[in-house]
Formats: C-alpha cells, structure tokens, sequence
C-alpha cells in the first residue's frame, strides 16, 4: 500500500517528536526526565488531593494536568523514550504557570522556585529548546514579581535569576560538548573519519524501519579495495594507512549530505545512500572507483577499488539487504576486480 504525501510528513512529524533513546543527548534526557517525572509526580499527588479536599477545584485540575504530564513521561522513559512535545509544551508551560501561581500567592518565596523551574528547563528539555524556555520563565516571573514584591527585591531576584539561568546554560554547554566529543570518539573509526561498525548496526536498523514507515528506496555501496595485503606488504603499513585516508577522502567528496560513510572492516567501506535508486548509486560509486584508479597515491602503482550495490526492499531486513551490498562486492571480485556490479 503506497503512503499519501501528508501520510509520510504525518509520519515523519510523529517519527520526529518521539526519539529513541540514542547514545548521546537522548540517553541524558530520558534518564533525567524519569527521575524529574518521579519526584514530580510524588510531590504533586497529594498537592492534587488536598486542592480538591480544601474546594480549590481549579488548582486541583491544573495541578491534576501536571500530574498527567508527569506519569505520561514516566511512562515513556521507562520505554526508553524521550518524547520532545510533552516536555516541551506540557511540562515546560506547566512549570511556567506554577511559578506565577507561586508569585502570585506566596511573593518573595514564590520567587524561590523560579530557580528550581530554571535547573528543571535544562534536565527536560534539549539545550537550544532550554536557553528558549528559560528566557521565556525569566521575562514571566519577572513581570509577575514585578506586581507583586517590593522593588529592591525584584532587582535582586532578576540578577540572581539571570546569574542561575546563565551557570546552568554555560555548564550544560559544556556537558554536551562534551557528551558530543565522547559519541564522535565512540562512533567514527580515528583513521580516517567513517563512522565504525559499532554504529552500522543502530543506524542501519533505524533506518530501515524510518524507510518501511516512509516507504522510499534507499542504496547501500560495499567498497574493497583491491589486493590491499598486497599494498601493505610492498609498501608498508603506514602507505596502506595513506591509501586508506586517501579513499575515504574520495568517497567523502562524492557523498551528498544525507549519506553516510562506514569503514566496515580493514579495507571494507559501506556507503548508505539515502533515497537513491541502484542505477543512480551505481553511477555514483563508478565515479569514485574512476576517480581512485586514476589517483596517484602510491605513485607508479595504481589502486582499485571493487564494488557492490544493492537496493532496499522493505522485505528484507538491514542485516540482509547490506549482505545484498555484499554477493554484488564478491560477484566484482570474482569477475575481475575494479567494477562496479548491481
Ligand atoms: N595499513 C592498514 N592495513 C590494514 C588495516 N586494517 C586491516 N588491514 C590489512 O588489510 C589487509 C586485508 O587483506 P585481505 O582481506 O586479504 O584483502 P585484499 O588483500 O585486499 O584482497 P582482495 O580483497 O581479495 O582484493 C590485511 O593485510 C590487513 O592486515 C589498517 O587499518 N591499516
């Protein structure tokens, strides 16, 4: 059954705001949301009660929406799931609104918790969403306190909540920064700038479940290149590594910037090309193997590349379409090395 295209953007849009867990900021936030969801749900389960038993019954329902908003995230961290949209526009509002209730009904020490909604933002919310949150918090609990303290007291309050908001921005800058360095560590091979296979298997098996949902043609490349023992044994190691370096920069100027590069093995390279046919790929990968043959890396010995090229089919699987990718590789090199077969 063919998908309509505001089926696929539906999809897309839906694939969007419910991620995985991933190994980077995913993993962080789904982790800190069920402990924020938790707490949050404990502490405001009795509030609940007691705003019903004491008549407040518009308290009761807002405070009875937070508590939604709080076991719907439990609920999805436990899944291993960050969803962006109940963070974004139930718990972050929310958290909003009890701070200018807090204001509003308590003055000085509502003002208080503004600094708690601020570390709150940080742990909820991805970074660039939770600069934009908290800017939005400090602007609102600023006009409240502004009708509701005395002014002394509102300087105090906005400079110190400035002081927060900054700290927590500029330390969880760095923990991303740093979160980043470790996963580009963990997920590229340090020759030569592909991602490993550690990551093949995860974006694979993403991919092919996005691409049954969207229902596209998408192509693998399996690149070997030809008699490398060969390269290493007559030219040493260190050549070997400048062949290595020398073709993936070669595949990498070919590559749009939807595609992705893996060195698969020791002079394996898999090339995912994302909503491409075969014919189109094939072209892609025969000006590479082209450009590789006519290079003069090692100078008087020229380096081939051998190639195979196999088209999804939402039947097989990522394990077997890529094993598909590799029959045409072993079909290049039984016939001969330096080609390309689909
Ligand atoms: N320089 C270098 N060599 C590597 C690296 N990783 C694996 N190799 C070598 O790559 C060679 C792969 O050789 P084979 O698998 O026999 O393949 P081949 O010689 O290319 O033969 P065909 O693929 O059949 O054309 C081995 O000698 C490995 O030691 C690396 O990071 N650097």
């Amino acid at each position: 059954m063919s998908n309509s295209p505001t089926l696929i953007r539906i999809k897309s849009a839906l694939a969007k705001s419910v991620l995985p867990e991933g190994p980077v900021e995913n993993g962080f936030l789904v982790r800190s949301v069920l402990v924020m969801c938790i707490l949050g749900a404990l502490i405001i389960a009795p509030f609940s009660w007691l705003n019903f038993y004491q008549g407040r019954s518009l308290i009761g329902i807002a405070s009875v929406a937070v508590l939604v908003v709080c076991v719907l995230n439990t609920v999805a961290s436990f899944r291993g799931k960050y969803v962006l949209w109940l963070n974004l526009w139930g718990a972050a509002p929310a958290l909003a609104f009890s701070i200018v209730f807090a204001i509003e009904k308590l003055g000085v020490i509502g003002t208080f918790w503004t600094y708690m909604a601020l570390c709150t933002y940080y742990l909820i919310l991805p970074l660039k969403y939770a600069v934009k949150a908290a800017i939005v918090l400090f602007v609102v609990a600023s006009v409240t306190a502004f009708f509701y303290v005395d002014v002394k007291v509102l300087v105090r309050f906005m400079v110190t909540s400035l002081g927060c908001g900054s700290f927590m921005y500029f330390c969880f800058r760095e923990i991303e920064n740093q979160r980043n360095l470790l996963s580009t560590q963990s997920l590229t091979d340090p020759l030569t700038g592909a991602f490993n296979r550690q990551s093949l298997q995860d974006t694979l098996a993403q991919f092919a479940h996005q691409q049954h949902v969207n229902d596209t043609t998408s192509t693998l490349c399996m690149f070997d290149i030809d008699h490398f023992k060969h390269i290493n044994d007559d030219f040493g190691h260190d050549v070997g590594d400048k062949v290595l370096k020398a073709f993936s920069a070669i595949i990498t100027q070919h590559m749009r910037s939807d595609d992705k590069l893996f060195r698969v093995g020791g002079e394996e390279f898999l090339l995912l090309m994302p909503n491409t046919t075969k014919t189109h790929a094939a072209s892609i990968a025969e000006c590479i193997r082209e450009t590789l043959s006519s290079s003069e890396i090692i100078s008087g010995h020229p380096v081939t590349v051998s190639v195979g090229v196999a088209e999804s089919d939402k039947h097989l699987s990522w394990r077997e379409w890529m094993k598909n990718s590799d029959d045409k590789l072993y079909f290049s090199k039984q016939n001969g090395r330096n080609q390309v077969s689909m």
